[in-house]
């Protein structure tokens, strides 16, 4: 039976999808390893989320956590043969605006986006490498972050630097694709009317953004040149007045390689709480600073939200994703509330309760809460390459 393999690399992660191929790809199991550096651990589940293998695994870097997690597929699933790996990739500059089949001239090419996404892309390209080791007959197939906004208006994709940056690659790339691809893709399927109208997508994980949507296309993005930019994050600043960087290595004099550090692993809400990068944590503390930290998180989600919408001229509907935007009852309704003048209306029970529509019936805009699948993105779009 053939079989693709999907890999999400990120900076301390590892998330991986067996599938079998078909008309629609067929979750088999996914592999979770987390915390990759530092202590490692694997979880491999079944398609309805049952473990099938725990293990603590150690120090360790992401070729060694790569190969735990394929020993793990080969002992419940042998007779799997894997014929196609797809890549999340999250940088895939002005060029790539489908997915691609890997070469050396496209990684030489890919090599280069990784200062403008030092958390992500490096690690992109490390599980390409240990993919290509692991099945060196498989084709090898990247899928971009920033494909699903390649065709975002001129206004939207522009600094108001001087033109000749612009047409270097300074712009507004936008990020967290795969997943708005995806909800997009899940809309169309189940609410056909919506997807066709005015939505905004809240990607709220680690990584944070929100997208907004016109007929299920990307027209604009909190994120832009870099996955620093819009809204705070786990450990990053999110958008930041460039005097600040000045200030900082004019009078401050730190390096670029500190404010590198700083506005990627020392911010957002690990920075303004001093406690914590997780959510869960900040929700469940009585500090006053992690109150304060989750009060910008929804302050800014909010302020970027009627800056989509009127990018939309109007907005049908939003949708909260990503860990926190499907997990976090408490702050889905506080980004909600007080945004009746956009026709929003939360019904309280709905939203504690997990149900997909979380917007009372008099609420003209609809309010859903849809759980992502980046995985699922990336093994269509290599199946379909490959067939
Ligand atoms: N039940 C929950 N309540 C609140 N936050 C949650 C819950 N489950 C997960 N989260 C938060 O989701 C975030 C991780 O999101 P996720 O999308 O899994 O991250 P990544 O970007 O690494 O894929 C963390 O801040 C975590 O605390
Ligand atoms: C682009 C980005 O921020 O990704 P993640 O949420 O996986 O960190
Ligand atoms: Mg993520």
């Amino acid at each position: 039976m053939t079989h693709v393999l999907t890999l999400n690399a990120g900076s301390s992660s590892l998330k991986s999808g067996l599938f079998l191929t078909g008309d629609e790809p067929n979750l088999v199991a996914e592999g979770h390893v987390d915390r990759i550096g530092s202590g490692a651990r694997l979880r491999l589940s079944g398609p309805d989320g049952e473990t099938l293998v725990e293990r603590v695994l150690g120090a360790g870097d992401h070729e060694s956590a790569l190969k735990a997690a394929l020993a793990g597929f080969d002992a419940h699933f042998p007779d799997s043969e894997i014929t196609a790996v797809g890549h999340r990739v999250v940088h895939g500059g002005m060029d790539f605006a489908e997915p691609v089949e890997l070469s050396d001239a496209i990684l030489a090419r890919l090599e280069a986006f990784v200062p403008f996404a030092p958390l992500h892309q490096p690690h992109n390209l490390a599980g390409i490498a240990a993919a290509r080791n692991a099945f060196p007959d498989a084709r090898q197939i990247a899928c971009f972050d920033t494909a699903f906004h390649r065709n975002h208006p001129f206004v939207n994709d522009v600094f108001a630097l001087p033109r000749a940056y612009y047409d270097k690659g300074i712009r507004r790339y936008g990020f967290h694709g795969l997943s708005y691809d995806y909800i997009s893709s899940a809309l169309a399927r189940t609410n056909p009317a919506l997807h066709a109208g005015r939505v905004i997508v809240a990607h709220l994980g680690n990584g944070a953004s929100m997208c907004a949507m016109r007929a299920g296309k990307s027209v604009a993005s909190s994120m832009g040149f870099s996955a620093l930019d819009g809204l705070p994050m786990g450990t990053r600043s999110g958008q930041l007045d460039p005097g600040v960087l000045l200030y900082l290595l004019e009078s401050e004099g730190l390096s670029a390689q500190e404010i590198s550090d700083l506005l990627y692993r020392k911010s957002g809400l690990l920075g303004l709480s001093g406690l914590s990068s997780d959510m869960r944590t900040l929700l469940a503390s009585d500090s006053e600073r992690a109150r304060e930290a989750i009060d910008y998180f929804c302050f800014r989600i909010r302020r970027e939200l009627g800056g989509l919408a009127a990018a939309l001229e109007g907005l049908d509907a939003l949708v909260f994703t990503g860990g926190i935007g499907e997990n976090a009852a408490p702050i889905r309704a506080q980004v909600c509330r007080g945004l009746g003048w956009l026709g929003i209306e939360l019904d309280e029970d709905r939203n504690d309760s997990g149900e997909t529509v979380i917007s009372a019936n008099r609420s003209s805009t609809r309010v859903l809460v849809i759980p992502t699948d980046e995985e699922r993105v990336i093994a269509r779009a290599t199946a379909a390459l490959v067939a």
